[in-house]
């Protein structure tokens, strides 16, 4: 049986992964695939109520990644999973890296915690694709600072996003063969055709 690919959209808050989701969806509905687009923390009942929890709620570090991996449970056993064994394609805004990312590198939570969650809640599934848009912590600010009232994780500090966004380029060396990493710092056209090239190669 044909399975779909899952492609994950990953990078620091203003660096511009939302821009681009509904453009990579559109490339691949062209390429005829029944795309399903979904967001973490979030995407299923259950889990946009935990979001609203998780971005608005001060909270331990460890209950912040403990229910993150509960949001993440529930999205693969209601959204992810069904959709990939129908044989759909699945964009995800944001999934585990994210969480090695912020609550890891900017939080400081040991790796190996996440790691024995990642373990346990999703020991066979990774991302075929993961795009992450990188830019300087000052490129990020500026464009936020621009759009929108800033939520719990948006309001902390240049250092919290320094170690962000070094974590997301130590995964990506970690993983070469599932991340581009996507100088976002470029024009939006620029990006769309790099993103045309990586989708035309990833459905080869
Ligand atoms: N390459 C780019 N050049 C200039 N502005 C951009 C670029 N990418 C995104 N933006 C703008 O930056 C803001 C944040 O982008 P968004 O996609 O919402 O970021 P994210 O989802 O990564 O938090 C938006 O106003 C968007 O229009
Ligand atoms: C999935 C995930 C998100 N987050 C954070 C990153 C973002 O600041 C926030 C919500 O992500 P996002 O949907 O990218 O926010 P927005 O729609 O405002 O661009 O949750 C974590 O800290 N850990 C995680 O595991």
């Amino acid at each position: 049986m044909t399975t779909g690919k899952f492609i994950t959209f990953e990078g620091i808050d203003g660096a511009g992964k939302s821009t681009h989701l509904s453009f990579v969806a559109e490339l691949l509905r062209a390429h005829k695939k029944t795309v399903v687009v979904t967001r973490e923390p979030g995407g299923t009942s259950l889990g946009e109520q935990l979001r609203e929890i998780l971005l608005h709620e001060k909270m331990h570090l460890e209950t912040e990644a403990l229910l993150m991996f509960a949001a993440r449970r529930e999205h693969i056993a209601q959204v992810i999973a069904p959709a990939l064994e129908r044989g759909d394609w699945v964009i995800s805004d944001r999934f585990t890296d994210a969480t090695f990312a912020y609550q890891g590198g900017g939080r400081k939570l040991e790796r190996a915690k996440l790691e024995a969650l990642e373990q346990w809640v999703h020991p066979h599934l990774q991302p075929d694709l993961t795009l992450l848009f990188d830019v300087p912590l000052e490129v990020a600010r500026a464009r936020l600072d621009a759009t929108r009232t800033l939520d719990k994780f948006e309001q902390e500090k240049a250092d919290f996003f320094a170690a962000t966004r070094a974590e997301y380029l130590r995964r990506a060396s970690e993983f070469p063969q599932r991340f581009h990493v996507i100088d976002s710092t470029q024009a939006i056209s620029t990006i769309q055709e790099q993103l045309r090239a990586i989708v035309a190669g990833i459905d080869a």
